[in-house]
Formats: C-alpha cells, structure tokens, sequence
C-alpha cells in the first residue's frame, strides 16, 4: 500500500499574496506569509502542499504568479497550485512558475474536455480536479467559484466523469466542513472513494489526529488540511507517528 500523503493547504488572497483561513468558506482572515509556512511545513516532514488562489481574479495574477514561483523554489516537495486556472495558457504559467501538478475546479465543470487537455499536455499526474461539495440532503451537490455557486452535478458523479477524462488525482474538499475541525466528510470521501480508482485527497475539516486516520481509512490517499497546521494545533511529525502507530504507511525517512 503506497504511503498516505500529508498535505498543508495555503489558501492565498491573490490581492494581497497572503494565506488566510476561514470557516465554510467564509469570513477569511490573514493567518501567516506563504513563504515562511510552505517552508515550515516542508521542514517538519509534509509530504506536499497545494496552494490556492481563492479570490483569483485576473489583475491579481501577478501577485499570485511571484507567490508560486517563492515558494516552489524554496520547498523540496511537490507543490499543487489551483484556484482560477481557465485554460492551458493559464496552467502554462503555473507550471512554468514552478508547478509540479495544477488543480482546476470551476472551469473544468464549465468546460470538462479542459480535463482531458491537460492531461494530453502535461500528463494525467499532473493533472489535479478539485471538487467542492455540499452535502443536500443524502446527496453531495458540486460548488463552483470558490463555493459560492449551486451546480446541478452531483459531487460522485462529477468525481467519475473526471477521473475517466484523465484526472491523476480528485481534491475533495467539504464546504461544510471547512475550517470546523469537526472531521472529514467520511461519507463523501467513501462515496468517492469508492467509485474511482486515482487517488482521492481529503479536504476540509480535520481537526485532530483521529480525522486523519479516519480519513485514511475511507480510502483518502492525501489528507489536507489548513486550520489545523497554520493554528499550530498538531505538529505533522507527532500526527506522522500517530498514523504509523495505527498501520497506517506514512513516510518517516526525513529530519
Ligand atoms: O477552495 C476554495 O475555492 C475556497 C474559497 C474560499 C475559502 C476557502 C476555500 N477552500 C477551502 C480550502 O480548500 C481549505 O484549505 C480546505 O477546506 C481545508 O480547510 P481546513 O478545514 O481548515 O483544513
């Protein structure tokens, strides 16, 4: 079984090139540098980050672009950059700035074949779909523009459709859960989990150490989180050993 990955999320205000947190997607408040917590992170044993843009609009590029290229170069870890890609031109930059993989969310539900162009460019590993879902009812409903937007797609089925238009990998992130540290979602992470064979990262919620093992063990092969890293609740070398205490295969071989 290939090692579960311990992801720190920083969502940035490409305005002001900060990292903020907020609760359901709401009420963002600046919580650190992006440099000096990628850094961190990368030094207390994180196997990877993702790095969203979560105002992106289009004058705040720039801003965004010079945060990526910082923290891309100044990491030794894989880096997922998401948040208002639109098209090919758009992940170029981001590869180009030192992407290793890139996330597209409302645009590929906009434009599914999107999916299947990256993939062809720059190959299915690289290609990351990020799904935000809400959970109506026993269903989970797929959000887009940063969680603001209602869609008719329900959250599995849209997982599957992107998985066969080449994803290499679902970044699934529970609006409701977001910034609660309440837990995961496990039940949409096993509905997804369940109906895909490409990896599937858990977002939004974790709040203690049982979430990650939680989230492990509803079949999630990355466990993100954010609120949790940046307020210091948890070191990733004691919820590293934590998992490994439980069975769970994390990678342990840095200091
Ligand atoms: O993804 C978005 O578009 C977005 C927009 C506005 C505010 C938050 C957003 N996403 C939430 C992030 O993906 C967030 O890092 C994850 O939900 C994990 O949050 P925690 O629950 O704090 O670990």
């Amino acid at each position: 079984m290939t090692a579960v990955r311990i992801i720190p999320c920083l969502d940035i205000d490409g305005r002001k090139g900060v990292v903020v947190k907020g609760v359901n997607f709401q009420g963002l408040r600046e919580v650190g540098d992006p440099i000096e917590l990628a850094m961190k992170y990368d030094d207390e044993g994180a196997d990877e980050l993702v790095i969203l843009d979560i105002t992106a609009s289009i004058e705040d590029r720039p801003t965004f672009l010079k945060v990526v290229k910082e923290v891309a170069t100044s990491v030794s870890i894989p880096v997922t950059i998401g948040g208002g890609v639109r098209s090919l031109e758009d992940a170029d930059k981001l590869f180009k700035a030192g992407a290793d993989k890139v996330s597209i969310n409302t645009a590929a539900v906009k434009r599914p074949q999107l999916v299947e162009e990256l993939a062809r460019q720059y190959g299915s590993q690289s290609t990351v779909v990020a799904i935000d879902a809400k959970r109506i009812g026993s269903r989970y409903k797929v959000y887009i523009k940063s969680g603001g937007t209602p869609t008719d797609l329900d959250a599995v089925v849209w997982a599957v459709k992107a998985a066969d238009l080449g994803a290499g990998e679902l970044l699934v992130t529970s609006i409701d859960k977001d910034g609660t540290r309440s837990g995961y979602d496990i039940e949409l992470l096993r509905a997804i989990s369940s109906s895909v064979t490409i990896p599937i990262i858990a977002s939004g919620g974790a709040g203690e150490m049982r979430h990650f093992y939680e989230g492990a063990l509803a079949g999630a092969q990355g466990l993100l989180a954010a609120s949790l890293f940046h307020f210091g609740i948890i070191k990733i070398r004691e919820l590293k050993e934590y998992l490994a205490s439980r069975g769970v295969e994390v990678r342990l071989d840095y200091d």
